[in-house]
């Protein structure tokens, strides 16, 4: 019998493999045009342009700035056009074809329903009116031959003062698509310790949550997130790199909160093009995320906001791959690391990762046991 040639891990062949996103923002992930369109209809004026090419340059630039505060001035303008219930659903809609499109076979997508009432949305119906985008759009990728499945969590804004009202909005909707909770906004100023009562609330209802933590601020954050709060996930996390050092014989020694994390198995929701854009790393072969995977933290791969960053799941993977060198064993592992973290149920995880997921990469890492025995010939396995 011949040797499989191998497949090279290309933008194109990693598209074509499934995927898993756990941190990426409703309101930082439109399509340009869309926002135009969407200004155009509600009235909005405040847009820097309305060509939809030299605005998606803008969004990219104005996020280049080397400051989380600078980078979410720059939400003005989408969250300016999600006023009203039209909107709201065409934006979710589009995010589940555009995440499907990338070959995302299970999402987590977050946003903040606070950041949706100017116009007299309540949070209810702001929450249910996405709900309603987001199976619009994933019924439009399956006629399109593609099954994504799309969790909401739902993010409280660190500046203002609802996290609890958020919190008790996650807990309503859990058996309707919401699958936990977040914290967003400035980190710096911001501990995650002012909104503990909404963290004490969620664990005694069993719920899940995330915190944006170690982005813009130092390991108290993340330790405060994990030991005051109890997140399950952190947010970026990177800044975790801050309590571990290198040698000079190139060994690694982790500090008491680094060793936590990782034997506790804390998924870092990784995001490197956003983590350039805030400042939060130098450059992709710089960033941390080489090291934390290289000790076998549970880092995962994500957008953040793909709008300001120009970038997708795939991009984002590719970069790595360019960067570290990683080979369709790592892509793998990333992607199982995500999905055991998904805040989904157990049973259901299992299930993308037997039936999709491993099916998927088995012939690219040359496990043939894992492959499935009715994959057509010659053709990738179906996910
Ligand atoms: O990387 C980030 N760090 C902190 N907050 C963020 C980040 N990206 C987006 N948002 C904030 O989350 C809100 C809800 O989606 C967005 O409006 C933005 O203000
Ligand atoms: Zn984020």
């Amino acid at each position: 019998m011949s040797t499989p040639t191998p497949v090279p891990v290309t933008p194109e062949t990693i598209r074509d493999v499934p995927k898993v996103l756990l941190h990426d923002h409703l309101d930082g992930g439109l399509r340009p045009g869309t926002v135009v369109e969407l200004a155009e209809a509600s009235g909005y004026r405040g847009l820097p342009t309305t060509d939809p090419a030299a605005l998606g340059v803008w969004f990219r630039e104005a996020a280049d700035s080397g400051s989380l505060e600078r980078y979410l001035e720059t939400f003005a303008h989408t969250c300016g056009v999600m006023q009203d219930q039209d909107a709201l659903v065409r934006v979710a809609a589009e995010c589940a074809q555009d995440l499907a499109a990338d070959g995302v076979v299970y999402a987590e997508v977050r946003y903040a329903p606070e950041l949706f009432t100017e116009h007299g949305l309540d949070l209810p119906t702001i929450v249910e009116t996405v709900q309603a985008g987001f199976r619009e759009g994933e019924r439009r990728a399956a006629a399109d031959g593609r099954t994504v499945r799309i969790g909401t969590l739902l993010c409280a804004m660190r500046q203002n003062a609802r996290a609890s009202e958020i919190a008790e909005l996650a807990v309503r909707y859990r058996d309707a698509g919401v699958v936990g909770f977040d914290i967003a906004g400035p980190e710096a100023g911001f501990p995650p310790t002012r909104t503990l009562d909404a963290f004490d609330y969620l664990r005694r209802e069993n719920a899940h949550f995330t915190i944006h933590a170690g982005e813009a601020f130092g390991l108290p954050s993340i330790w405060e997130a994990i030991q005051h709060c109890g997140a399950e996930r952190l947010g970026h996390g990177v800044r975790i790199i801050d309590d571990i050092t290198v040698d000079g014989d190139g060994k690694a020694h982790l500090g008491p909160l680094a060793s936590y994390v990782r034997d506790r198995r804390i998924p870092l929701e990784m995001c490197p093009s956003s983590n350039l854009q805030t400042g939060a790393a130098t450059s992709i072969g710089e960033h941390p995320f080489g090291l934390l995977a290289d000790l076998r933290f549970r880092v995962t791969v994500n957008t953040d906001n793909r709008l300001m960053s120009g970038c997708t799941v795939t991009s984002e993977l590719a970069a790595l791959v360019d960067a570290f060198g990683y080979g369709w064993a790592d892509l793998r592992r990333f992607t199982i690391n995500a999905m055991k973290s998904a805040f989904i149920g157990f049973d259901e995880r299992l299930a993308i990762i037997d039936d999709v997921i491993k099916p998927a990469y088995a012939p690219l890492v040359g496990d043939w046991r894992a492959s499935r025995p009715t994959a057509p010939a010659g053709r990738p396995a179906p996910r």
